[in-house]
């Protein structure tokens, strides 16, 4: 039941509400072509960033923001740092060209001491710069080679200066040729045409939870006019987004868990045959988590379990015993990942498991020919394939099982809610089983996971040595070289990640195209080295991570589409460049790919800047394996509503919310949600555009 101070302003008496989106000229839901500036190009430019309405635009929130500082003298300016600087050019601008690259380069000078000056691809900069007359610049620091360098500088005028100096300016996540003063541009520009003075959070729970005004909110998340209206704006939008999906989660909580299952199962013979036969003993963890799920499939209710559990704790061989209970018990299974790497990884694993029953394994995956998905379809409707494993093609409408009665979700903050959701309207009313490996403290996991019952693998395999780690500078990359060639002379194998896929203009850091070519100058020639991004094709991303499971590859150069749930117990090394371009969680997760068998295993974080800041944040990592403990040190160092924090990466899907950094509001948005009724939330959409779809986002149950 909705609080009943809150029904006065959702309900209010006299009818005559205004609070309905009225609007200026714009609606939320009208295309951006309709802003002025925006044509084909543009539009279809916004397209890539998944924008085609002005409310999407609106919802497309800055990656960060960046401060105009004062002019700096040269000599105190910082590595990593955006800077202004002014001074003389002390050069005539010279450009080259290198590979592709156009790069014009030229020095500035002031009182204190002189700075490189290069632009990438701007050969018409050279127009502008005068040797002798002076600049203003504002441009980020390198550090190329021991020395500073500034790299592609904004020319200002004394007056651009004066304006934007200690402004947050909006950065926003670009696709190439949509510069950030387009998209500033065109936000600036709905901002004013749409009109969104209606308030969907009633007034009571506003000032309950200290909450803004969703209008103001909107404007200030994108020109925030300092650093307090900022946090003002992101603690409203972010509750927001919390309220909704706890709103949805609230209800299909209540739809969900007395919902008798179809599905009751009473033989377990041959996971038992199976456990028998493993190389291993189940941990204590894994015997519990199993011993959970096997009551769940005896009771005569739907099960929806999550599995939560650290990075190589065991997660996969839980899912293949519940899959064959499934069959045993004359039912379809079903696993469903995020890549197709995944997919055929597992299937190798489940057909060496379940090698010895009598059991059809088939994979489904988007990059199948339209002949074998055909196949796969008909074998799934005819009750011929026993457990599918796959991607979301596994939810495709073509897609018609026989007898789904078990669904395995991995790495469920991949897919949200709302996907579970339609996958368990595939089959009947299938039990969901979901793993995650995502460090969430039990009082959060109850509440993100609201709908779900949890069960812990706290524990590692007995056979496991604790991962060595270290936090080092690129000067050790030489040292780090020798170990990687030691390590693959006793056998084993090795990752090493960089950041990008290929050499960019706006980025300093390592790629894996030149990095792959470097090395494999550098390491001794037997040493077989290959690459691996997300630009490739599947069917070659494939090939290479068969080859590297089966010992063909030594060192993998690698993005971090290695990232989830790739297991090869053989190698032993993993070695992060730029590490501090990453988040923490996600360093964890590239951790887990080694110290996932009995071999001593090692993880070298290596940082291109040696900042004070930098250093604190990965020796979190260098100090400790645990997942939860890296979690909970990195909110410290961040300190809530930190603004310039790396986003943590492979969480649930908010926009803006962190479930780290905003476990205060989520709790608190839980608590409002937890009082709305399916009408009051009915009633809401009718009188609120967009909210609709907001909710459904994560679930249409309460629509339906
Ligand atoms: N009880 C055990 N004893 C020894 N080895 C085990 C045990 N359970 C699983 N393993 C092995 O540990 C490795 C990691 O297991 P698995 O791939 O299931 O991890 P996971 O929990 O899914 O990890 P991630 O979240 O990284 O995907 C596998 O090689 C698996 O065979």
């Amino acid at each position: 039941m909705v609080d009943s101070r809150y029904i006065l302003t959702l309900y209010p008496l006299n009818n005559k509400v205004k609070e309905k989106v009225c609007v200026k000229n714009m609606q939320l839901s009208d295309s951006i072509r309709e802003i002025k500036g925006i044509g084909e190009k543009s539009e279809k430019l916004f397209a890539k960033l998944g924008i085609s309405t002005v409310e999407e635009l609106l919802f497309f929130y800055p990656r960060e923001y960046e401060i105009v500082e004062n002019i700096r003298p040269i000599n105190e300016v910082k590595e990593g740092h955006i800077v202004v600087v002014s001074g003389t050019l002390g050069s005539k601008p010279r450009l080259q060209y290198v590979r592709n690259l156009k790069i014009v380069s030229t020095f500035l000078r002031d009182a204190s001491g002189q700075l490189e000056v290069t632009w990438f691809n701007m050969p018409f900069i050279m127009k502008t710069l005068r040797m002798g007359t002076r600049y203003i610049m504002r441009g980020r620091v390198i550090n190329k080679n021991g020395r500073y360098r500034l790299q592609q500088p904004k020319l200002l005028s004394e007056e651009e200066y004066h304006k934007l100096l200690k402004k947050l300016q909006p950065v926003y996540p670009l696709t190439a040729g949509l510069t950030n003063h387009a998209v500033s541009k065109a936000v600036g520009s709905a901002l004013k045409e749409v009109d969104l003075t209606g308030d969907y959070l009633p007034l009571e729970m506003r000032k309950k939870y200290n909450l803004i005004l969703r209008k103001q909110a909107v404007h200030a998340i994108h020109f925030p006019k300092d650093k307090e209206e900022y946090m003002q704006a992101r603690r409203r939008l972010v509750f927001e987004e919390f309220f909704f999906f706890a709103l949805a989660l609230h209800q299909m909580k209540q739809g969900k868990h007395q919902k008798p299952s179809p599905y009751e199962m009473n033989t377990f013979e041959l996971p038992e045959k199976l456990m028998d036969r493993l190389p291993f003993d189940l941990t204590d963890g894994q015997k519990r988590a199993w011993g959970d799920i096997r009551q769940d499939l005896t009771s005569s209710v739907v099960m929806n379990r999550l599995i939560q559990g650290d990075v190589g704790s065991g997660k996969t061989i839980v899912a293949v015993l519940a899959l064959l209970a499934c069959v045993e018990n004359g039912h379809q299974g079903a696993i469903m990942v995020p890549t197709e790497v995944l997919a055929e990884q597992h299937l190798k694993t489940f057909q060496e498991y379940l090698g010895p029953f009598d059991i059809r394994v088939d994979l489904l995956v988007g990059s199948m020919t339209a002949s074998q998905k055909r196949r796969v379809y008909e074998a799934l409707e005819m009750g011929m394939t026993d457990i599918v494993i796959g991607t979301h093609a596994l939810i495709q409408e073509k897609v018609h099982y026989k007898d789904l009665a078990l669904v395995v979700t991995d790495e469920q903050h991949r897919f949200g809610v709302r996907q579970r959701e339609e996958f368990s309207q595939k089959g009947l009313e299938p039990h969901m089983l979901v793993m995650s490996a995502t460090p969430i403290p039990r009082t959060l996991a109850i509440i993100l996971y609201g709908d779900l019952d949890i069960s812990v693998i706290d524990v590692m395999p007995s056979d496991r040595l604790p991962i060595k780690n270290c936090v080092v500078g690129t000067s050790y990359r030489p040292k780090a070289y020798e170990f990687i060639e030691a390590q693959v002379r006793q056998g084993h194998q090795v990752y090493i990640i960089c950041p990008m896929v290929e050499e960019s203009e706006n980025m300093e850091a390592e790629n894996v195209t030149d990095y792959t070519d470097t090395i494999k100058g550098i390491l001794s020639p037997s040493i077989r080295v290959e690459c691996l991004h997300g630009k490739m094709k599947a069917g070659a991303k494939n090939d290479i991570m068969e080859r590297f499971a089966a010992g063909e590859i030594d060192v993998l150069v690698s993005t971090t589409v290695i990232e989830v749930g790739i297991n090869v117990p053989n190698a032993t090394v993993m070695m992060v460049e730029n590490a501090e371009r990453f988040g923490l969680a996600q360093l964890h997760q590239l951790r887990g790919r080694v110290g996932r068998g009995s071999a001593q295993s090692y993880c070298i974080f290596m940082a291109g800047n040696s900042s004070r800041e930098t250093m604190e944040r990965l020796n979190i990592l260098g100090g400790s394996n645990d997942g939860f403990y890296v979690a909970e040190q990195d909110l410290k160092l961040r300190g809530p509503g930190d603004l310039f924090g790396i986003r943590q990466s492979g969480e649930l899907n908010f926009a803006l919310a962190d479930i780290y950094q905003d476990a205060g509001i989520l709790k608190d948005a839980n608590e409002a949600a937890a009082m709305y009724t399916k009408d009051d939330i009915l009633n809401l959409c009718k009188k609120y555009e967009g909210l609709r779809k907001r909710i459904m986002a994560y679930t249409d149950d309460i629509f339906l």
